[in-house]
């Protein structure tokens, strides 16, 4: 049965990283998705603004919406401190066990539970199944058109606290303008863009980062 990319991209990282350093992990990411096959991971441009906005934030709990291969939740995970934890979605299966193989070479397993479905579903379980009581990091990185409304209903399950950074991919390609209307004309949040070009190519994208003011 003929390989799909993820398959190809977990097995360059399992022939060419070290186990149990998330750096390796991530370097060979990159380099086979930059020189062999593009792929919708932040990349290392993007990564380094989600690596200065967690150091920012020094999460406890954090919240990824869009897992893919794990490439961004391995950048997160390597930058929690003891104890703190990342909760990643990603809705497609194939996706997820790749993750799931990617999080394990990485080393970051104990850091990191992945969780099966759409946000929509998740989102609400979050406090009384995963044990959540606010999220002090949410990186939006899943379908463009779910971003508004998962960012309302993150607010609905009061999941958010004064000081929540929530941080988003993407802005300018694919592009999320409803997400940008709301989160800009919004007075709870305080909203901050930072440009940047799209993963692996010289096309501009930027991240936007919105602050919940409570
Ligand atoms: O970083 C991303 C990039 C793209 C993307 C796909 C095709 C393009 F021509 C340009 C950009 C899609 C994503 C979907 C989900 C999460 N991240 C994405
Ligand atoms: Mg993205």
């Amino acid at each position: 049965m003929n390989q799909t990319k993820e398959q190809r991209i977990l097995n360059f990282v399992l022939q060419n990283a070290v186990r149990g350093d998330p750096c390796s992990v991530l370097d060979a990411i990159d380099k086979y998705c930059s020189e062999k096959e593009w792929a919708m991971n932040v990349g290392n441009e993007k990564g380094v603004i989600l690596d200065k906005t967690v150091e920012e934030v020094s999460p406890s709990v954090a919240l990824e919406l869009g897992t893919y291969c794990g490439y961004s939740g391995v950048r997160i995970a390597r930058l929690l401190k003891a104890g703190a934890r990342l909760l990643t979605v990603e809705f497609n299966p194939e996706f997820a066990a790749i993750a799931k193989q990617m999080f394990e070479f990485a080393g970051v397993q104990d850091k990191v539970r992945l969780l099966e479905g759409p946000s929509e579903e998740i989102i609400p379980q979050l406090k009384k199944k995963y044990e959540v009581d606010t999220l002090d990091f949410v990186f939006l990185d899943h379908w463009k058109d779910r971003y508004a409304p998962d960012t309302i209903l993150l607010q609905e399950c009061n999941l958010l606290r004064k000081g929540s950074v929530l941080l988003a991919d993407n802005v300018i390609i694919p592009g999320t303008p409803e997400f940008l209307n709301y989160v800009r004309n919004n007075s709870h949040f305080q909203c901050t863009n930072y440009p940047s070009h799209l993963e692996y190519m010289k096309a501009a994208d930027a991240m936007e980062k919105a602050v919940f003011l409570g």
